[in-house]
């Protein structure tokens, strides 16, 4: 049997990163290990960086976005790609690469142009979002397979999470405990509106979990010990499915990995979305579960504190047992199966 030699490729942020820890996690408990080809700028080597003993190698590349640039900007961004996509077909070549998994973002650009150019090469692609990523649109159509939630024609249509998200599952129904969630880099909006709320949460005896972001970390600590409430209060951590499993409603943005890590763990959840998503994706992908009775959304510019407390008042308990059934977990194996057994 041939051996694959894979290169899994994208990131940038948090969302396309989880599911390319996803892949990377799958294929070493079966023994193989892939390369990661990810870049310099975003936070891909906080996550893959410098030795991880789960690839055989991580590489950085130089690239960055095309999008939210001027005019010239985006042409010295194209330039840059194609420049790095020659330096991924030349060593692809060498090393025999002949699958590329890409999660999308701007740093798999390089490795999934490559892809397509380097011979006898295959191209997978996981799109994360109810929206086509730019990328993928414009090389989806040269993809072996594409994987997405959103998609009925998928042949795997769960979302890759993590099954300790499964694992602290629990259906809900009275609050007692709220997590506030901002995404990988943190939603000042959602903590602002998490503080105006706090007081009145505190005198209901309902606990405060709130997820900040880096950036805004301190002000919202010292703005908790001004008000005198014990809020765990915490910039990103790597136990987040301990954080969810002891709330029993979420205020969250609807970042995907987070969206089906919510569902996963049966935690119904109010969504507000970024409103300056790519092609508002964040909207439409809570919309996909709101339309199935399984969350509730506004609009950043429409949150109000009456809307808020109506749905932590509510009995959620048939929402939460709806979300139970919206997703099965060892969906990442089944993609890996698809992947490998592909010839
Ligand atoms: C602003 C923007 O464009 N965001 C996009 C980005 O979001 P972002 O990177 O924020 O993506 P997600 O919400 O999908 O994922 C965040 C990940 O970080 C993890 N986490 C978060 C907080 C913490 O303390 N610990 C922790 O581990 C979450 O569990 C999750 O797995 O990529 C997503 C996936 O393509 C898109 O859907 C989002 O729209």
């Amino acid at each position: 049997m041939k051996i694959d030699n894979i290169v899994i490729t994208g990131g940038g942020t948090g969302g396309h990163l989880k599911v390319a820890e996803a892949f990377i996690n799958e294929l070493y408990e079966r023994g193989l290990k892939a390369t990661y080809i990810g870049s310099k700028n975003g936070q891909d080597k906080e996550w893959f960086g410098p030795h991880n003993r789960k690839l055989k190698k991580a590489i950085f590349l130089d690239s960055y976005g095309v999008v939210n640039k001027g005019f010239f900007g985006k042409i010295k961004s194209l330039i840059n790609i194609i420049r790095l996509s020659f330096e991924c077909n030349d060593m692809f070549e060498d090393k025999n690469i002949n699958k590329v998994i890409s999660v999308g973002g701007y740093s798999a650009a390089p490795a999934t142009f490559a892809a397509i150019m380097t011979s006898g090469c295959k191209l997978y692609i996981h799109e994360q979002n109810s929206k086509m990523g730019k990328l993928n649109q414009l090389t989806s159509f040269f993809a072996t397979e594409l994987f997405s939630s959103y998609d009925a024609k998928s042949k795997v249509k769960d979302y890759p999470v993590d099954n300790k998200f499964f694992d602290n599952a629990r259906v809900r129904s009275a609050t007692r405990a709220v997590i506030f969630l901002g995404g990988s880099q943190g939603a000042k909006s959602i903590n602002n509106f998490a503080l105006s709320v706090a007081e009145k949460l505190h005198i209901m005896g309902i606990k405060i979990i709130h997820q900040t972001g880096r950036a805004d970390f301190q002000r919202i600590k010292e703005k908790y010990q001004k008000l005198g409430i014990e809020a765990d209060v915490f910039d990103f951590c790597m136990d987040i499915e301990n954080k969810m499993s002891k709330a029993d409603f979420a205020v969250s943005r609807a970042g995907a990995s987070t969206l089906w890590e919510l569902a996963a763990n049966a935690l119904p959840t109010l969504f507000i979305p970024f409103p300056h998503a790519a092609q508002d994706h964040q909207y439409t992908n809570a919309l996909f579960l709101v339309e199935k009775n399984m969350a509730y959304m506004k609009r950043e510019s429409q949150l109000s504190q009456e809307y808020f407390f109506e749905c932590i008042q509510q009995d959620n308990y048939e929402m939460s047992k709806r979300l139970v059934n919206s997703i099965m977990s060892d969906s990442i194996k089944l993609m890996l199966d698809c992947i490998l057994e592909d010839h």
